[in-house]
């Protein structure tokens, strides 16, 4: 392996080469020497694929507004960053379909290609992030996800699409349902999400469905990928919209939901005879008990916005009450389907019913119908009880009051719908068994102007932009934390980007604002004195940058009292330099709207009631504070966040309008800088990079630089025709893989096309030579065929002998075999025939040394014999003589 590059000098930076023929050969420019970057001035129709490839930020909304032109709405600004444009149209980037084609596209392809990249998308990220809760470097196999954007942006729907895509998975049949009677946790969590919406979204004027606080969905999977189980986490829920309602805002839509099918009464009949034998609670009961709420008037609590619906007649607007009262009506239905999914029972959705239709008739003061369906009797004594000797007038301190139980009782209601929901999600949920994908469906920015355009805003957009600094810290921390990582892994050393942070806001609003308010609380001082500590805090941390100084203030003051309009909302505020602009804020109300207004003697009337959800509401301690609880709340949420890898998507309007195919430029810009993306755009342009296996790349580019051996040798040949060494960097050698602009990487690839076609123009005398090159080799490789052939031949040949010999080793191993078992069969036969013989021998050996003996005997005879003859002959002889 090529050796580690871990200072700067590995790093390459330039945006130009040599461009000398004589030097080299194969001289053709890099594109990048001529339309590398696109600049500031001169961006005209050239589409830049992405962030890398533009060198300043105020070119982003260029980027933005091309892609949008394109048919795009998701844009990669890498580091887990995806931009999400809001078209304001149904466009087929959503659907059950695509979800199913991208998911088996995604699972072939990445299967298949090892550097597989499919187009920005929303489901693209889901896949990912649901990927990494298993990844070997995600160490917590935790991951989250988290939407950010002003109000109406689509963090909503962005949200949705994350789970519809987590959850199909199921739907497709991948999965066998072990639980036959249960409905499918996937189903579940998607129910859920009616519910939440049913009471914790309004019909805003930026949103007709804006969810009126924080929500953090975790699914928890098993080990082979199917959900096993949720919870939800909810956070900052906005109290004040249930008795303060703006123009044409709408209070929480269960309150007309309920409204309308009260008016709807025989639809809903037959709904429910249609539907009552799918679920398990008697829904024929429970509209006899939704026929009895008597919702007939009109009620302060539904607002402006129905008032205007039911006393209008204009065509329009009769209209527009019959769409909104239809829209209204069929979410109804579906909300009691979801009901069901979650097992909420009978005896539970009534009393939920009953809650609300009390809380309706309490705002109207009607105490009859109010004790009757919050069940507590003596409200109204209870109230009056309360009613102090004050400057106050009885009505206003009543109303004060009143004001108090409604949010109370229906915050309550909605933390206990909420703990409903997560018993039936969480049975299994196990932090400690990992496999975690959280997804936030956070806060923007948002800054609130009256109807004179004038900027009004309260202590409820303070704690929604004090979350968008928080999650905006963690952005930046997150990015910054993956970009040293990425490059710390490959042993590479980051350049260092300084960002604008934005830590010295977050200290304003908790170390100044939060503490001077509770300072307040403590010494029950007014909102007057409020802005005075607050000033002195400011000074006192040394914060006073981002708290605008009085002189400031009081130029715009007068530029703005110009309007007496202004004049009054002018008295008391505060303005704050946030991330997003300056943000003016009315100081009245602060500290009432951050404590719990109602007594404890009024919060405990909720144990007066029968009916067993009030009655088991929880009082809230006096001394907490809404911007304690917020506080804690983010802080926990940005905690599990550090422990899991996360994904952003910032979602944006390209109107305000809320017209599809409408760009504009100003709000997208004001957006952008409120995103948190140009503050930290250096950092994001700097490490917007590919990552090519260093082997892959040198295999793939080593034609650029033909005389090259390894990958060491081939930078310094690059390094080499870099003429000038600025601040760009477009290409880091690891020790694991080349990190790579997007850019800078099609320049290679069109560099090594128009090598390879070089190489296939080379002249005459170089084709001659290859020719006969190529036919020397296929002499050559023809005389190797002959010679194959020949060894081919012998080889089967000894084959044949082998085995031959191999036959006739077999048989006689068998001859040999059968021998031994003939031996063994007539051995006893033939020890006794030897015996016998043996006996014979003995009998011979006998008879022979007898017959030796009589021979030896014989022949003595005979010598004696012959004595006798040859004597005899000697005497006959001499008798002859
Ligand atoms: N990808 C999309 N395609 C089509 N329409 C969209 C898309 N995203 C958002 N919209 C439209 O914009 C509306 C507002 O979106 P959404 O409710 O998600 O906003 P939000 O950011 O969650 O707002 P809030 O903060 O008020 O809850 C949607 O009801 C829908 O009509």
């Amino acid at each position: 392996m090529f050796p580690l590059n871990n200072n700067d000098s590995a790093l390459l930076k330039s945006t130009q080469y040599q461009n000398d023929s004589s030097q080299n050969q194969f001289s053709i420019p890099f594109q990048y020497q001529s339309q590398n970057l696109v600049k500031q001035n001169d961006y005209k129709e050239q589409l830049p694929i992405n962030i890398a490839d533009i060198d300043h930020p105020d070119n982003i909304i260029t980027l933005l507004e091309k892609t949008f032109q394109n048919g795009q709405i998701y844009i990669d600004l890498g580091q887990n960053t995806l931009i999400s444009l809001n078209p304001f149209e149904q466009t087929n980037y959503l659907s059950d379909t695509l979800i199913q084609s991208y998911k088996k596209d995604f699972l072939n392809k990445s299967a298949t290609q090892q550097n597989y990249q499919p187009q920005p998308h929303i489901y693209k990220l889901a896949e990912l992030a649901k990927q990494a809760c298993w990844s070997k470097n995600n160490s917590y196999n935790t991951c989250s996800i988290l939407t950010q954007g002003i109000s109406g942006s689509g963090k909503t729907v962005a949200s949705k699409a994350i789970l519809d895509y987590i959850a199909a998975d199921s739907k497709s049949g991948l999965y066998i349902s072990s639980t036959l009677n249960k409905v499918e946790i996937e189903q579940r969590i998607i129910s859920s999400d009616i519910i939440f919406e049913a009471f914790g979204n309004a019909k805003t004027q930026k949103n007709s469905n804006s969810s009126r606080f924080g929500k953090v969905v975790s699914i928890q999977f098993e080990k082979n990928g199917k959900i096993s189980s949720g919870k939800i986490m909810t956070t900052l829920f906005e109290r004040t919209r249930l008795t303060q309602n703006r123009y044409i805002d709408r209070n929480y839509h269960i309150f007309y939901y309920l409204f309308t099918a009260y008016h709807k009464i025989q639809d809903l009949k037959s709904f429910a005879q249609q539907s009552q034998e799918d679920l398990k609670y008697d829904i024929v009961k429970l509209v006899e008990e939704i026929s009895k709420l008597d919702l007939d008037s009109e009620f302060m609590l539904l607002g402006t916005q129905n008032q205007i619906l039911i006393s209008q007649d204009d065509q329009n607007n009769i209209e527009e009450e019959q769409r909104q009262s239809n829209e209204d009506f069929l979410n109804f239905t579906k909300l009691l389907l979801a009901f069901d999914d979650l097992d909420f029972s009978l005896e539970e959705i009534v009393n939920i019913f009953r809650c609300i239709a009390g809380l309706i008739h309490l705002k109207e003061d009607n105490y009859v119908k109010a004790e009757e369906f919050l069940m507590i009797p003596n409200l109204q004594q209870t109230i009056n009880s309360n009613i102090e000797m004050s400057r106050l007038s009885k009505k206003l301190q009543s109303e004060s009051i009143v004001n108090g139980i409604i949010m109370d009782f229906y915050y309550k209601l909605f933390s206990w719908i909420q703990n409903k929901i997560n018993s039936n999600l969480s049975q299994d949920y196990d932090v400690n068994k990992k496999h975690i994908l959280n997804v936030f469906d956070s806060f923007g920015f948002e800054i609130f102007e009256n109807e004179y355009g004038i900027q009004q805003n309260q202590f409820e957009q303070l704690m929604l932009n004090y979350i968008n600094e928080k999650l905006q810290n963690f952005y930046y921390f997150s990015i910054a934390e993956n970009a040293q990582k990425k490059f710390q892994s490959e042993n590479l050393s980051l350049l260092k980007v300084d960002f604008q942070k934005n830590d010295k806001v977050i200290s304003v609003i908790e170390d100044v604002i939060f503490t001077s308010i509770k300072d307040c609380i403590k010494l029950q001082r007014s909102t007057q004195n409020l802005k005075d500590i607050i000033k002195k805090q400011t000074q006192e941390k040394n914060l006073q940058d981002i708290l605008i100084d009085e002189t400031q203030l009081k130029k715009k003051q007068e530029k703005l009292t110009q309007s007496q309009i202004t004049h009054k909302f002018l008295q008391n505020i505060i303005c704050i330099r946030h991330t997003g602009g300056e943000v003016y804020y009315q100081l009245d109300g602060f500290i009432q709207n951050n404590k719990y207004t109602i007594s404890q003697d009024i919060q405990n009337i909720n144990k007066m009631s029968s009916n067993s959800i009030i009655k088991s509401f929880t009082q809230q301690s006096q001394t907490q504070t809404v911007s304690d609880i917020t506080q804690k709340d983010i802080n926990e949420i940005i905690q599990m966040f550090k422990k899991s890898e996360t994904w952003f998507i910032k979602c944006f309007q390209t109107n305000y309008l809320q017209m599809p195919q409408n760009f504009d430029k100003i709000a997208m810009k004001t957006q952008l800088s409120q995103s948190g993306i140009e503050q930290c755009f250096q950092l994001l342009y700097q490490t917007y990079l590919l990552s090519i296996p260093n082997e892959e790349f040198f295999n793939t580019y080593q034609i650029i630089f033909p005389n090259t051996k390894n990958i060491e040798e081939w930078q310094n040949a690059l390094n080499q025709q870099i003429q000038d060494q600025n601040n760009i960097q477009f290409l880091y050698f690891g020790s694991n893989n080349v990190l790579i602009k997007e850019q800078f990487k099609r320049d290679l690839d069109c560099r090594r096309e128009q090598m390879i076609q070089n190489q296939q123009n080379l002249p005459y005398l170089e084709i001659q030579l290859r020719q006969q090159y190529d036919e020397q080799i296929e002499i050559i490789l023809a005389d190797n065929e002959k010679k194959i052939q020949e060894l081919n031949k012998k080889i089967e040949i000894k084959e044949k002998e082998a085995k031959y010999q191999q036959q006739r080793a077999d048989y006689l191993e068998a001859l040999q075999k059968k021998m031994i078992k003939i031996f063994e069969k007539t051995q006893g036969y033939y020890s006794q025939q030897m015996e016998e013989l043996q006996k014979i021998k003995q009998e011979c050996d006998n008879n022979i040394q007898a017959l030796n003996q009589t021979q030896d005997e014989q022949s003595n005879l005979k010598s004696q014999e012959n004595g006798k003859i040859l004597i005899f002959g000697q005497i006959q002889d001499k008798n002859q003589q």
